[in-house]
């Protein structure tokens, strides 16, 4: 777990960093969001003591940062950052091993780790032996976090990690990063002006704005019952879509009158199904009515209507509490 306790960071005399406190417990992803110069990379930075607080104190796994020898410290972090910087004339498998090789692992223990990292971020063993030049943008990036994940730091620090990348590879590596169980044990710190990544990544988001945390809170609360007008207005035109996709069928089903099926087009829909969009998505269709099934059958039947509106009654339900 990480702590940061009254953290301010002055430039010039002026904070970019200002009276910040954050807690993320063990194996959680918490998410710096702000919009440039908000002081998101000089906060995720004074963790790994790259950059060094005025005032405040951090903590990881309850000892101070500043009573660790700074090079252990970062030994025991993973740091990737958007442009990867990988070493050019080094492999694949040196680069992974860069941590490892400085604290004397042995040899077979690098190699079969470097193996098992290659494996996990969905890439050929024979890539060991490439050079950084000889891969793509999103392969470069596996392996940038391949190598910050390689001596099992207990923390992990994100820079607009996908920030570089196109589209579609910036979404497999987002779900990776979900669902890899590598990643499941560590603490992630991750640092993005992207809206929908902070809301997909993340466990809970900090909306940072002026070095000041404004709000930070899990996605869902964000979405549905924010304190903060900035928030709101930050999140801006993505509110309907994110929305829709926190939100389950079996959420909606308590404000839903079932009725007996009475249309030809009838989609089904399992209550489980999340994100909701594609439910939602059919009232701009044909469709007049769907069949909701769970995983022991039949639920009922309800009109494409009657679920935009049981949307709209839990979103207001959700905001009030
Ligand atoms: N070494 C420095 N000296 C003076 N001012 C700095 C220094 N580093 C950062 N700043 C200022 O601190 C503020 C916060 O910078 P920071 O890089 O933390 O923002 P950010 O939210 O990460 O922005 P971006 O998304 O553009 O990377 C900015 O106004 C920046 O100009």
């Amino acid at each position: 777990m990480v702590e940061l306790v009254n953290i301010t960071k002055l430039y010039h005399k002026k904070p970019v960093v200002n009276d910040v406190s954050l807690f993320v417990p063990r194996g959680q992803t918490l998410v710096l969001l702000g919009k440039s110069g908000s002081g998101k990379t000089t906060l995720l930075k004074m963790i790994n003591r790259l950059i060094e607080p005025d005032k405040g104190s951090i903590l990881i796994d309850g000892e101070n940062i500043t009573n660790r020898p700074v090079e252990e410290l970062r030994r025991n972090i993973g740091f990737v950052i958007q442009a990867i910087g990988l070493f050019p004339h080094w492999t694949v498998a040196q680069n992974i091993a860069t941590v490892p090789t400085l604290i004397d692992w042995s040899k077979d223990k690098i190699s079969s780790r470097v193996s098992e990292l290659l494996e996990h971020m969905g890439l050929p063993l024979h890539f060991a032996s490439r050079y950084p030049h000889e891969l793509s943008g999103g392969q470069q990036q596996r392996i940038g976090v391949a190598r910050a994940l390689a001596a099992n730091p207990s923390l992990l620090l994100m820079d607009e990690p996908f920030g570089a990348l196109d589209p579609i590879i910036r979404k497999e590596i987002q779900s990776d990063f979900q669902h890899l169980g590598i990643f499941k044990e560590v603490t992630k710190i991750v640092v993005t002006h992207d809206v929908k990544e902070a809301f997909y990544l993340g466990d809970e988001v900090a909306l940072i704005d002026e070095g000041r945390v404004i709000e930070k809170a899990t996605p869902r609360n964000l979405l549905f019952n924010s304190i903060s007008d900035l928030v709101r207005s930050f999140i801006g035109e993505d509110a309907w879509s994110l929305k829709l996709s926190e939100i389950a069928l079996s959420e909606v089903i308590a404000f839903l009158p079932l009725t007996e099926s009475y249309a030809d087009e009838v989609l089904i829909c399992h209550t489980d199904e999340k994100p909701f969009s594609r439910v939602f998505s059919l009232t701009n269709s044909d469709h007049q009515q769907v069949k909701i099934v769970d995983n022991s059958g039949l639920v009922g039947h309800a009109s494409v209507a009657d679920l935009k509106a049981s949307f709209l009654k839990l979103e207001s339900q959700l905001a009030v509490h």
